[in-house]
């Protein structure tokens, strides 16, 4: 797990650490941390770094000397005409050709890197006119970039960009990654992303993001001493004889990752298709430990909806409330429920448009969450759980492939089975997302949430053999 921190978490953990360190050079490592990776990126050919008036500007001059110390051939377009004093002493000193703007255009072509070290933390969004039209054509003609802590222009601690940017094949960040680093779309404009430990100490994060070594500590993995029962039963409450498949796909879902026992108590033509691929399920009400309800419920009969989540709430046992589902909340529900809306169904809960969430999920997760004092895994290319105390787990990310209808029934059923299994509510939509959007990536291509889901057994069992091949160098619980 990683701590996402924002610009202004990061600028107070610097100022202690300069209180703390008087005299203490960060932009030496910065730089350092750079001018390796553009090694690494073009091995030959002239670096051009593009540097703004601040820190960020220092950060990319320092990594240009670096270069040009090490017989790399690199030229420098300060972008105002001010930058760093030092660093700009430092490049000069040891051959960094300095070039203007045309200059900068002109010989674009032929460079075999572009180092984008023009606004940094301290940025605001958006590029000076002559600055957008050199990160238009960077785009255009394929030239890898390197940013230097965020791609300028981006909003650091925004996910949904407002103005142009440039786009990294790698960004170099410190410390901590940031919003714009792991919420999508902003995150693709960063490439992949490479977080430089500069020393600094930060508090607890509110909004952390898990890796693949999280699902495998907190999966509940079966034990020598597990039955059906122990494992978890799951009653499933979904479809409708309109949209029959949604019950498919979520029981598929629910079985594929390792549900010990599923009860469905849905509609009869659903109840046959579920039997035809998965002779395991159970048709028809009896015990279970968690529910599962909404998905494929569709328009009809919604006084029928509305009594069989009152049931569910008064039941008190944990549930996941989904898709048609989320239409009858009552005012509170118990903290054990888990809503697993996406954009637009959370808008509708939230009684905003669906754009408004899209430009800022967190606020308005956090907003539903809040509101009925329960966890809340709002689904889309990034995942974020959550918790009425306002703290946000953003799921291990995956491939765009699951864009699909149907992605969300195959996640339900995944967070059914880990409800029914004992997790909390924002541990069982954090993983549920996660292990889907592994399997997305153990199986890339355009193939349906029910392959998907299929593919779940061996993302779980390769995981499982991992964990137990590792099991003493798993990280301390935080
Ligand atoms: N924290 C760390 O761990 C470390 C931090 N380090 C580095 O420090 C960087 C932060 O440096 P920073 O504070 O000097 O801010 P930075 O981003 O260079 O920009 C400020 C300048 O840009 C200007 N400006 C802003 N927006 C603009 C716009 N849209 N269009 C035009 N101009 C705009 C702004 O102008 P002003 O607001 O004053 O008008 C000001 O002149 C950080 O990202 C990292 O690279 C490393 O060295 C070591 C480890
Ligand atoms: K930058």
């Amino acid at each position: 797990m990683i701590g996402v921190h924002s610009a202004q978490v990061i600028r107070e953990a610097e100022d202690r650490f300069f209180e703390e360190n008087p005299g203490a050079d960060l932009m030496q490592i910065a730089a350092r941390a750079v001018s390796d990776r553009a090694r690494e990126m073009a091995p030959t050919g002239v670096t051009l770094v593009v540097v703004g008036p601040g820190n960020n500007g220092g950060d990319g001059l320092f990594a240009a000397r670096n270069l040009a110390a090490a017989g790399r051939p690199a030229v420098a377009w300060l972008v105002t005409g001010q930058a760093h004093p030092q660093a700009v002493i430092a490049a000069r000193q040891v051959g960094v050709k300095f070039v203007d703007s045309s200059t900068a255009m002109h010989m674009l072509p032929d460079v075999m890197l572009v180092i984008d070290a023009v606004l940094g933390i301290g940025g605001r969004p958006g590029l000076f006119p002559v600055v957008e039209r050199f990160a238009t054509a960077c785009d255009d003609l394929c030239i890898p970039v390197l940013s230097v802590d965020v791609p300028s222009g981006l909003s650091t601690d925004e996910v949904t960009p407002t103005a142009t940017s440039f786009r990294a094949a790698h960004t170099v960040t410190f410390a901590a990654p940031k919003l714009c680093h792991v919420g999508e779309p902003a995150a693709e404009r960063c490439g992949s992303v490479e977080v430089i430990d500069v020393g600094l100490s930060l508090p607890e994060p509110d909004v952390r993001r898990l890796d693949e070594v999280d699902i495998a500590r907190w999966w509940p993995w079966p034990t020598a001493v597990d039955d059906k029962y122990s494992r978890g039963v799951l009653g499933i409450d979904t479809g409708s004889e309109r949209y029959p498949g949604a019950a498919v796909l979520s029981t598929t879902g629910a079985l594929n990752a390792g549900t010990g026992m599923i009860r469905f108590v849905g509609p009869e033509r659903a109840a046959n298709l579920i039997l035809d691929a998965m002779p395991s399920v159970t048709i028809g009400p009896g015990r279970v430990e968690a529910w599962l309800m909404g998905c494929g419920w569709g328009k009809q009969d919604r006084d029928a909806h509305a009594a069989r989540l009152q049931a569910a709430l008064e039941s008190g046992l944990p549930a996941v409330v989904d898709a048609d589902a989320l239409e009858h909340l009552p005012k509170t529900v118990p903290d054990g429920w888990l809503l697993t809306p996406h954009a637009g169904e959370l808008a509708a809960m939230l009684g905003v448009h669906r754009r408004v969430v899209e430009v800022d999920p967190i606020r308005h997760a956090r907003q539903a969450a809040a509101r009925w004092n329960t966890a809340v895994l709002l689904k889309g290319a990034t995942q974020y759980v959550v918790e009425p105390s306002g703290r946000v787990t953003i799921a291990v990310p995956g491939p765009a492939w699951t864009a699909q209808a149907g992605s969300g029934d195959v996640l339900a059923g995944i967070c059914g089975m880990l409800l029914a299994a004992g997790l909390p509510a924002w541990q069982a939509g954090a993983l549920g997302a996660s292990v889907q959007a592994m399997a997305a990536a153990h199986k890339p291509g355009p193939f349906p949430p029910a392959v998907i889901a299929r593919t779940l057994p061996e993302v779980l069992g390769g995981l499982w053999t991992t964990l137990r091949s590792r099991a003493f160098v798993l990280p301390v619980e935080q």
